[in-house]
């Protein structure tokens, strides 16, 4: 992991009067998974809302490889390479995994749409279902299948909101070791807002925990864990 691939600085999300987001700042570098954690109503999804350019943030700024994306579109950011797994939401259950994939590629304008999809799909162990329809697959790999979505033209940083919730432990752990994987072969950036604590304190280089839509730490996870204001506002003695 080397230099800065995508920061968020001073972000202030409003709904109406109320700050949901209050100033949050972070950066994370190729490679690296960042946990996003903190209570309920803590501004973890308006976070990734005003990441994704789903809601337009009042201050602050959003940068990915040194370019400011704060008040681009949706589609624009993902162009660029700001890209979200919306868990199952995205798929299309009676298409074809292969189909929808390349698709997906094709969307975004890639000159390979077709190389891009078996790429992604061999790196998430799709393949041997990639012939099937969506609808067919297991959990698990339905979960996955959102993922290659997302992983199509390589985008720099990946929003992940609560990807693990709903799948059985071995499901999730099979899913937090494709994380790993994927983050440092692909060297893409990896915000994780998940709400099984060892999954998150697993596979995260770092982590910020948020309270009240502020920073409350920062860090390297063992420190994270340690510090008695996480403790006592969120993680609870038994982390
Ligand atoms: N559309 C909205 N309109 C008004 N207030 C909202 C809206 N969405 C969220 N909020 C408020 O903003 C604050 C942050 O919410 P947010 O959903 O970002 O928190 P969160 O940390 O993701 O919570 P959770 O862990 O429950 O998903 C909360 O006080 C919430 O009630």
């Amino acid at each position: 992991m080397a230099k800065l691939n995508f920061e968020v600085q001073g972000l202030v999300v409003q709904y109406g009067g109320v700050k949901a987001v209050d100033g949050v700042s972070f950066s994370l570098k190729p490679g690296e998974i960042r946990g996003l954690i903190g209570p309920n109503g803590a501004g973890k999804s308006t976070v990734i809302d005003a990441i994704t350019g789903r809601r337009l943030p009042s201050a602050g700024i959003v940068r990915l490889k040194g370019e400011e994306v704060t008040r681009l579109g949706v589609f624009e950011r993902r162009k660029r390479g700001v890209s979200r797994s919306f868990q199952r939401t995205s798929i299309f259950a009676g298409m074809r995994v292969w189909d929808q994939v390349e698709l997906a590629a094709a969307k975004l304008g890639l000159a390979d749409a077709a190389r891009d999809a078996t790429e992604v799909l061999e790196e998430l162990d799709l393949m041997p279902v990639a012939g099937l329809v969506a609808g067919e697959l297991g959990y698990g790999e339905q979960r996955r299948l959102d993922l290659a979505l997302a992983l199509v033209g390589r985008p720099g940083i990946l929003l992940l909101d609560e990807p693990m919730a709903g799948l059985t432990v071995p499901e999730s752990m099979e899913l937090a070791s494709h994380l790993k994987k994927l983050a440092s072969g692909r060297d893409v950036s990896v915000l994780l807002v998940e709400h099984d604590m060892e999954v998150v304190f697993g596979i995260s280089h770092s982590i910020t925990v948020l309270e009240l839509g502020r920073v409350l730490a920062e860090g390297e996870p063992d420190r994270v864990r340690a510090n008695p204001r996480v403790r006592e506002a969120y993680l609870g003695s038994a982390a």
